[in-house]
């Protein structure tokens, strides 16, 4: 699908030359988001309050639809992680830009993720979160890719498996651009192999 095949009639966007094909539209994002915060309503009703602890920057817009789909009462909380800078591939290294501002303890946290890809990030946060003393720590994805599958890092709740392609948009982004496309595409190659 062409990213204008949702909207037909509109005119071609400024980022039509860089997409090579959309992954998950729109609308598909917006049933997934519905679909997953029913899930995560059933499981958590008999809590106190569920804390979603949402990563900097690329998981902000699923946090914001997320956080409205649910109906149980939850609190937000960010932190802001980085392995990829201004590349396609993981540094290797997660480093910390900002730490949670929260006392977690006893707290049944979820954390919220744009995108599972080799692992790194999440697997830090699994060795990280714990030595927090919260009551519990699950983790939901709009999207994994295959290599976190082999990693086995358990995902609870997950949106969409994507092939091993470096995608953007719907918070996803390469060199900080494309993070508001409301849709997840492909970018085409030659926008990072030419730069
Ligand atoms: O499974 P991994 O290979 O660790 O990749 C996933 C992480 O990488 C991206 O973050 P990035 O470091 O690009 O920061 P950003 O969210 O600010 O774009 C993405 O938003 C995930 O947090
Ligand atoms: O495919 C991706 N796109 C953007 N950011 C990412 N971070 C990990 N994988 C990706
Ligand atoms: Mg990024």
């Amino acid at each position: 699908m062409t990213p204008s095949a949702e909207h037909p009639g509109a005119p071609a966007a400024w980022y039509e030359n860089d997409i090579d094909r959309v992954l998950v539209s729109e609308t598909e994002i917006r049933e997934k988001t519905a679909a997953l915060a029913k899930q995560i309503d059933a499981d958590y009703a008999n809590t106190d309050g569920l804390l979603l602890v949402g990563l900097f920057k690329g998981a902000v817009m699923f946090m914001a639809d997320l956080a409205r789909a649910l109906t149980i009462p939850v609190e937000m909380e960010f932190m802001a992680l980085s392995s990829y800078g201004q590349r396609v591939t993981s540094s290797g290294v997660v480093r910390v830009l900002k730490d949670l501002d929260t006392d977690i303890k006893d707290r049944d946290v979820l954390v919220v993720e744009d995108v599972v890809d080799s692992g790194l990030t999440l697997s830090w946060l699994l060795k990280y979160l714990p030595s927090r003393g919260p009551r519990s720590v699950e983790m939901v994805s709009m999207l994994r890719k295959p290599k976190a599958l082999e990693t086995g890092i358990n995902v609870k709740y997950v949106g969409f498996d994507v092939p091993d392609e470096f995608v953007v948009g719907y918070g996803l982004d390469y060199s900080e651009r494309y993070r508001e496309l409301p849709f997840v595409g492909v970018l085409k190659p030659s926008v990072y192999q030419s730069s």
